[in-house]
């Protein structure tokens, strides 16, 4: 992380109300290239709405989102893509029918320049897709079976493959590594340190605290849409965490131990 360039995603007070409800509350969060920021916090916390705010799903009541510093209006996924910024949802959108190629290129199909009429050119996105598979060491045995054969985890490694193929700098996870086993969760880990590695700034909503023990430089605790903790990795323990989360520590208190500890603080 380059401290002295602008951060490549800024989210800066942003604040949304469903009605009564505050889902966020004058909520800040930078992130610089080849980071991996983790996003936690409780059942209703307001991370699927940060995370929908930065999409541009959710337009911010309050607030700014910047990209590379400058101010950006995103008013649709539309705007958030040209921004550079992708997102994988948890139901990854992945068809049981098609197979890996298709999957991947789902809507940004190649096709042939020559012929009058449209033609698929499968040649052409089969090579791109073993480009990118192997660029983030995704193993698919055959990328031309129907995708209800693939685990859970190569599901996963193919949605965030998808992604990617726009080449974004920003790239927003939801909960990639639910409800998958053991090996699998490796491999989804391993696949997020890969985009980092490639320089790419990666904001991972989890509750699996030891994937965010794992995998995060730095972590964002939310509660009741309050940003009530910021942490760097190896500054906090998981108890700490947990209380964060739960609010049986206060955000003052948090803070403090944070600064003692030499990290990032709220
Ligand atoms: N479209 C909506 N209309 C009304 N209230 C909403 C809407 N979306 C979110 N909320 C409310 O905003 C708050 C934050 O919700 P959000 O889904 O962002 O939390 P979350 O941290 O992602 O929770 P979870 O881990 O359960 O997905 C909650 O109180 C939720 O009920």
């Amino acid at each position: 992380m380059n401290n002295n360039e602008p951060p490549i995603l800024e989210v800066r007070n942003v604040s949304i109300r469903f009605g009564g409800v505050a889902a966020l509350t004058k909520v800040s969060l930078s992130i610089w290239p080849g980071e991996v920021v983790a996003l936690v916090g409780d059942n209703g916390a307001g991370k699927s709405t940060l995370v929908k705010t930065i999409s541009g799903i959710q337009s911010p009541d309050e607030g700014e989102i910047l990209v590379s510093g400058t101010p950006l209006s995103l008013k649709s996924p539309h705007d958030a893509n040209a921004a550079g910024i992708q997102t994988v949802y948890q139901d990854l959108a992945i068809c049981d029918n098609l197979d890996t190629v298709q999957n991947l290129f789902l809507g940004r199909e190649y096709y042939h320049p020559w012929y009058k009429g449209r033609r698929l050119d499968r040649a052409r996105m089969e090579a791109r897709a073993k480009e990118v598979l192997a660029n983030l060491d995704v193993k698919i045995r055959d990328i031309n079976v129907p995708a209800n054969s693939l685990s859970g985890g190569q599901r996963q490694s193919v949605a965030i493959c998808r992604s990617i193929l726009t080449d974004p700098r920003v790239v927003l996870l939801d909960e990639p590594t639910a409800a998958l086993g053991v090996a699998q969760r490796k491999q989804v880990l391993n696949l997020i340190e890969r985009l980092r590695a490639q320089g790419r700034a990666v904001i991972v909503i989890s509750h699996d605290l030891g994937d965010v023990q794992q995998v995060a430089d730095r972590v964002v605790v939310l509660r009741l849409g309050n940003k009530v903790a910021e942490v760097s990795r190896g500054k906090y323990t998981r108890e700490e965490l947990v209380s964060a989360i739960t609010g049986m520590i206060s955000n003052e208190e948090m803070a403090a131990r944070s600064r003692n500890e030499g990290a990032a603080h709220v």
